[in-house]
């Protein structure tokens, strides 16, 4: 039994564009109506829910006369917009039927990520939760192009974990959880449990169904999000949905990690463009990722880009793979001017260093 996910007082669930079509393509009504069945019950147990629901796409094709997902980013946002309405009609619906009262939030990644709106997003959840509402979010796919084609629904649901402090996040989809291969690979197996992400050797490259986008890749990230979080995560079909929520011992379990993390470490980390790079030594690569230190000027050899003092970077080791982002000590003129001058740590030291430890996020 999973206390952590049937004790959970906060919820957020994510349904799956591959959960919420028929095979025809279009949206599965009776599957919409089963899930607001089960999440009101869940409501009226005392539980506050949060549910991140695609299927706006799928919604949208049968009104304009489409007969499957379109390829093109244009006429799928249009899909969206048309669609996103009926499914939250679907929704409001089938949750009236059972007396709750259902909320519809179009959000971005950016959105629950940025200053601003992050903070307008947290009081929008914390009034919808105290009016005892169920706030129902998708994408918002006019402007969020990057999610339609990645299937950002995943890593959004995650930052909403995080924001609205849950204590479980739920994934469901078309496969029971995650195999350490694509499930039709011979010999993949399911995974009933990981504890550590980061040294998980799983083949996460095939992408999902042909409904849905991202495929496991951002299940994963997800998953990273949420249990670096210190969230609960479990992964699994959309079947086993009851069983899920009831902390049955079903899908792939992941165990929360860490403790919560500073939005702006978040931000950092998921939706921040870094303004520039900053190439460091094996020596520095060591000294960030094992003795979580600073990074300090001895170790820069090579600086990218334009930045200012406080702007997020890169940090890339030797190799020219990315091992960390940070907000940066010093603009890259500064840091130009130290290392030209021979002597980084001596003209810089003073000033501290080029990524503070407390701003520094590993990848
Ligand atoms: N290692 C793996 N384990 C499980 N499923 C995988 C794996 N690699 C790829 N997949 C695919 O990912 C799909 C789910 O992702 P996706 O289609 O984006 O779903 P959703 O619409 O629910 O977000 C599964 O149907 C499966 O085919
Ligand atoms: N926001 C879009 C779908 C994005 C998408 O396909 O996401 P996912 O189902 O998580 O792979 C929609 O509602 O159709």
């Amino acid at each position: 039994m999973r206390t952590e996910v049937s004790d959970a007082k906060r919820i957020v669930v994510k349904i799956g564009s591959s959960s919420l079509t028929r095979p025809d393509g279009h949206l599965d009504e009776v599957r919409v109506t089963e899930i607001a069945a089960a999440l009101a019950r869940l409501h009226r147990s005392g539980k506050r829910i949060v549910l991140v629901s695609s299927g706006a796409i799928a919604a949208g094709l049968r009104p304009l006369g489409l007969k499957r997902r379109p390829r093109d980013l244009e006429t799928q946002q249009a899909a969206a917009a048309v669609g996103q309405g009926m499914l939250i009609r679907h929704y409001s619906d089938a949750f009236a039927e059972h007396g709750a009262i259902i909320a519809q939030l179009l959000l971005t990644v950016e959105d629950v990520l940025r200053p601003t709106t992050y903070r307008n997003a947290l009081n929008t959840f914390s009034r919808l939760f105290r009016l005892g509402v169920i706030p129902v979010v998708n994408e918002n796919d006019t402007t969020a192009t990057h999610e339609i084609r990645f299937g950002d629904n995943d890593r959004l649901a995650a930052l909403i974990a995080h924001l609205v402090r849950a204590d479980a996040l739920l994934l469901f989809s078309d496969v029971d959880g995650l195999y350490t291969a694509h499930p039709d690979t011979p010999g993949a197996t399911r995974l009933d449990r990981v504890d550590d992400i980061a040294s998980l050797s799983v083949d996460t490259s095939r992408v999902g169904s042909k409904i849905g986008t991202g495929g496991m890749r951002t299940k994963l990230q997800a998953a990273e999000i949420a249990t670096s979080a210190g969230i609960s995560v479990v992964l699994t079909h959309v079947d086993r949905f009851e069983e899920a929520i009831g902390g049955e011992e079903v899908g792939t379990f992941f165990t929360p990690s860490g403790k919560r993390r500073p939005r702006r470490l978040l931000w950092l980390a998921h939706a921040a463009e870094p303004r520039g790079r900053v190439h460091v030594d094996a020596g520095a690569v060591r000294a960030i990722t094992k003795r979580h230190a600073s990074l300090l000027p001895v170790g820069v050899t090579q600086v990218e880009g334009a930045f200012a003092e406080g702007d997020p970077i890169e940090v890339v080791g030797p190799d020219d793979l990315v091992v960390a982002r940070g907000f940066a000590g010093h603009g890259s003129h500064e840091l130009l001017d130290a290392l030209a001058s021979g002597d980084a740590d001596g003209a810089l030291g003073m000033h501290g260093p080029v990524v503070h430890r407390d701003l520094l996020i590993l990848l």
